[in-house]
């Protein structure tokens, strides 16, 4: 894929404060007397790629779509590229870019007229540095639908879709891109494909708000990761610090003469040294392991939705960690 454009420059609207992309505070949602966000507060900075996780129903699509200005907030001060998206113009719009979970049909169109059709709304925000839209015939081959290019939207499989669906999504040059579940569905080879579009999306200065149930994803793409359970972000980093953060103890183990042995400990090489100094070549299948990403957030789920303050706790740590 060859993107050689400038993405977040000239793209005339107005800058946000700083680096600044997304700036929410205290984000709040109440549905039928049910509250889904309870006070969400977040930031991502130009270029980051920030994947955000929660159990089904915690208020993902929901946080999305408030800051898409497709959903009405109960409360709270969101900013997105420097305006209130529940009064953000179509020139704003311009310079977003959404992949949503659901499909909405297009049926009867073909691949390559449809990006073209869609694209062409995206001709009057065109720039000299931000060429809009996308070239078809380059979009449908960084998306991997090149030989799919001809065929009805209808004909095409489920994954082919998803691929069209980002292809819709990154048609008009997005400076900020919004991707809802974007690889369900896709087989492991499309996946890997739209991990590199990803990130070469990222090293071009997108900044990509992402929602996923793959944590292998989710710490193969983050530059950072939020968890969003019961209401609140309850956690706020890097795959290794969440990891890190939950955690202080790392697993050894190892055998001993064939005999199997495993320890718990917070200063794990300190450890292994000892156990080489005072077995030597008795020790073997040596195995040193930290929480993973996996460990990590099912830990903090479900301490968050037991309660007992530990949400509160947690999210304390992690905001003094992450200063
Ligand atoms: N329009 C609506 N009216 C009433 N309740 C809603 C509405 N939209 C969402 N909800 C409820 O809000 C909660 C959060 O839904 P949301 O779709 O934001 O969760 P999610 O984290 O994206 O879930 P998933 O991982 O399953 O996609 C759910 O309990 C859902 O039933």
């Amino acid at each position: 894929m060859t993107t050689a454009h400038a993405l977040s420059e000239g793209s005339g609207g107005p800058p946000g404060q700083g680096d600044t992309v997304i700036d929410v505070r205290d984000l709040r949602m109440r549905y039928r007397g049910q509250d889904v966000l309870k006070g969400v507060s977040f930031a991502c900075r130009r270029g980051e790629v920030v994947v955000l996780l929660g159990p089904n129903g915690a208020g993902k699509t929901t946080t999305i779509e408030v800051l898409e200005g497709f959903r009405m907030r109960s409360a709270g001060e969101v900013t997105v590229l420097g305006a209130d998206p529940a009064r953000g113009d179509e020139r704003w719009r311009a310079r977003l870019g959404i992949v949503l979970q659901s499909w909405r049909d297009h049926g009867k169109w073909r691949v390559r007229e449809l990006l073209s059709h869609l694209g062409s709304y995206y001709a009057p925000y065109s720039t000299d540095l931000v060429r809009r839209p996308w070239d078809v015939d380059e979009l449908v081959a960084a998306v991997g639908l090149t030989e799919h290019a001809g065929k009805r939207v209808g004909t095409l499989s489920g994954g082919q879709r998803r691929r069209l669906d980002v292809a819709v999504g990154i048609v008009g040059r997005p400076e900020l891109l919004f991707l809802d579940e974007p690889t369900a569905g896709l087989d492991p080879e499309a996946r890997n494909e739209f991990h590199g579009l990803v990130r070469g999306l990222a090293d071009e200065n997108t900044t990509i708000l992402m929602t996923t149930h793959d944590l292998a994803e989710a710490e193969k793409l983050a530059d950072r990761i939020l968890i969003l359970a019961a209401g609140r972000i309850v956690a706020d980093g890097t795959a290794a610090e969440l990891s890190r953060r939950a955690s202080a103890e790392a697993t050894v183990r190892w055998t001993r003469d064939g005999l199997p042995f495993a320890e718990a400990t917070t200063e794990p090489t300190r450890f292994v040294r000892r156990l080489f100094e005072e077995h030597g070549d008795a020790i073997g299948g040596l195995e040193v392991r930290r929480a993973s990403l996996e460990d990590t957030y099912l830990s903090m789920v479900r301490e968050s939705e037991t309660g007992h303050g530990a949400d509160e706790r947690v999210a304390h740590a992690f905001e003094k960690g992450a200063s």
